[in-house]
């Protein structure tokens, strides 16, 4: 338990002196509830139990209003303690959620294709706020209960000393010990029910975020009744595994609380024969019974400590998650880059699955090369490993003689523009989707960018875009059509204008007129820089001068049109195929 504490006392380290101030505060408040109450109550029964009624008014009032103070210091103490602690506590929250994103960020892409977007998002959302309750329970308690028991416990010792007989009544306090037993077998049932629990509750999170991304699909192909059906199942799931943790968490308390009462009983027993008055022994029986539930909220605390465990764990494999595309500690400054690109002998895995072997290939300054193939040869693959979306497993590749690996990150990605099949649009304004292009551009330059990629039209068109460029676009671009989205994408290239560009038949998109108009404005765009172009209709290559022709992960030939046409049988068939359909 203590290494479980020590994980949350770390999460609130940034807020150290605010929680060992609240903590100053939760303990008077323990010392004032153990100490001072047992004993206002000692004088109070003793005082009202006696025959004797001579008290002055003075004193009689003096009794009266010690209970009000008591009361009122603990009352600052219990507010301003659990005020300050659920700061600390919510605050920590906050910078760990940004911890979390920010590590996001800077994920490999292969970690995503590991894992599930609903189970990230249900470890950032979920976990996080058990987290939180554990930490603001954790605050609320983890002085409060042993300043308690602290406070009845030398309450005890001193009433002990005051008066005979009574020292035997620290047998009752052997429950303590035999209460341990069960609480630590329940809290590490609690941490296994707890992660299977969170686990159950991301892949109910997987399930409904796959399901309305999905939503079109799901009514062509009337999948409704399936998609409720694997929905109920995951819930039935939740539920059971929810079930197991409430068995677990509250159990403990009904344990806890048996074993105390045989203490109270034994309390009862020894103050009886050993002739303990009534105003001693209600204070005895208030001090114990004190003790027994402030040990019943740590067994409590144990519980909730075991399934904040549970959920910091799966929030804990993200931020150890290794970012193993890293910057490099001396890196190259790039100054001019022109772009020129070379693939030495260069292999890559998808973890076991090999995707391309041994490629070389040289991209100059201003080639437009064509990567083709049939599908599965690893033309997407050759490509994403320029902006090293991953890096090669063998060889290395160089943009003008520097491996990409000695670059800054972000150096090296500001060199490169990619339109792709499917571009994605933020839920924001067509000039903010343009402006992601470079961020620093003014209104001027996303429209003038917008003219060149013939979006500027469809833009100002109020039918299409009722605010023109201040239109918000909705989730992935869903108020625009295939074509326009295209261009949006275009248009961002047009803005980012760097040296190399990487376009995967970046006009499939579009219909016949704007295609047409689109290939003139790219025939501007790529003039003198380097461009990748992934090829799935040939039409797209009669421009290149360089193609790449790609099989079962090797690159099968390099050349222009009319060599590999020639000399190139796989090629000659896929060209053909395409003409003939
Ligand atoms: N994320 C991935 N995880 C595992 N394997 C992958 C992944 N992406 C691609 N592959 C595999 O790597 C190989 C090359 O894929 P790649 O996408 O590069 O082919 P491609 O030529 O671009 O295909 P297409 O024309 O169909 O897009 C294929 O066998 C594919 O199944």
């Amino acid at each position: 338990m203590l290494k479980d504490l020590k994980i949350f006392l770390g999460l609130l380290s940034e807020h150290k002196k605010t929680v060992v101030f609240a903590v100053a505060l939760g303990s008077v408040a323990g010392l004032v509830t153990g100490g001072g109450l047992t004993n206002g109550v000692e004088q109070l029964f003793t005082l009202i139990l006696s025959d004797d009624r001579e008290l002055s008014t003075s004193q009689i009032l003096g009794v009266a209003a010690s209970f009000p103070i008591l009361f009122v210091i603990l009352g600052i103490c219990v507010f301003a303690s659990a005020y300050l602690l659920n700061y600390a506590g919510l605050a920590s929250i906050q910078s760990l959620r940004s911890r979390v994103f920010s590590r996001i960020q800077l994920l490999p892409l292969a970690y995503f294709q590991s894992s599930k977007t609903g189970d990230l998002i249900s470890r950032i959302t979920a976990d996080t706020t058990v987290l939180q309750q554990t930490l603001t329970f954790i605050a609320r308690n983890v002085i409060t209960q042993p300043a308690t028991i602290i406070g009845a416990v030398f309450y005890l010792y001193y009433v002990a000393a005051k008066n005979d007989g009574v020292y035997q009544i620290y047998l009752c306090l052997i429950a303590l010990p035999i209460v341990i037993f069960p609480i630590r077998k329940f809290t590490h049932k609690i941490e296994r029910k707890a992660r299977q629990q969170q686990e159950e509750l991301g892949a109910l999170t997987n399930n409904l975020a796959q399901n309305l991304t999905a939503a079109r699909e799901i009514r062509a192909f009337n999948l409704q009744e399936r998609e409720n059906r694997r929905f109920t199942e995951r819930l039935a799931d939740l539920f059971i595994s929810q079930m197991k943790v409430v068995k677990y968490q509250f159990g403990l308390g009904p344990v806890v609380e048996v074993c105390s009462s045989m203490g109270l009983s034994i309390a009862f027993v020894i103050g009886y024969y050993n002739g303990v008055p009534g105003g001693v022994f209600t204070s005895i029986f208030l001090a114990l019974y004190l003790t027994y539930t402030a040990v019943k909220k740590l067994g409590t605390f144990a519980s909730e400590l075991s399934k904040g465990v549970a959920s910091y764990q799966r929030i804990a494999e993200i931020l150890e998650s290794p970012v193993d595309i890293d910057d490099p500690a001396q890196p190259v400054e790039l100054q001019n880059v022109l772009g020129n690109i070379e693939f030495h002998s260069v292999s890559f895995s998808y973890g076991s699955t090999p995707a391309l072997k041994d490629a070389s290939a040289v991209i100059s300054q201003g080639d437009i090369c064509a990567l083709v193939g049939p599908s599965g040869a690893g033309k997407s693959t050759f490509a994403n490993l320029v902006p090293r979306f991953y890096d090669v497993s063998e060889g290395r590749i160089t943009l003008d003689g520097h491996d990409l690996r000695d670059m800054r990150m972000n150096d090296l990605r500001d060199q490169i523009a990619i339109v792709s099949q499917d571009p994605v649009l933020f839920d924001d304004t067509i000039m903010e989707n343009i402006r992601l292009g470079r961020q620093d551009a003014t209104d001027e330059e996303v429209m003038e960018a917008a003219r060149q990629a013939f979006a500027h039209d469809f833009i100002s068109d109020e039918t299409n875009c009722p605010q023109g460029y201040e239109t918000v676009v909705g989730e992935r671009g869903a108020r625009l059509s295939g074509g326009q989205k295209q261009r949006i994408a275009i248009a961002r290239a047009f803005l980012r204008n760097a040296p190399i560009l990487i376009l995967d038949e970046a006009t499939s998109a579009l219909d016949s007129e704007s295609e047409a108009k689109v290939q003139v404005a790219l025939d501007a765009l790529v003039a003198g820089k380097t461009v990748l172009i992934i090829a799935h209709r040939f039409s797209t290559i009669k421009n290149a001068n360089k193609i790449i022709v790609f099989n079962e992960g090797k690159i099968a030939d390099i050349g222009a049109h009319e060599e590999l046409y020639s000399r190139c049988p796989l090629y000659k068939s896929l060209f053909d195929q395409q003409q003939a359909s």
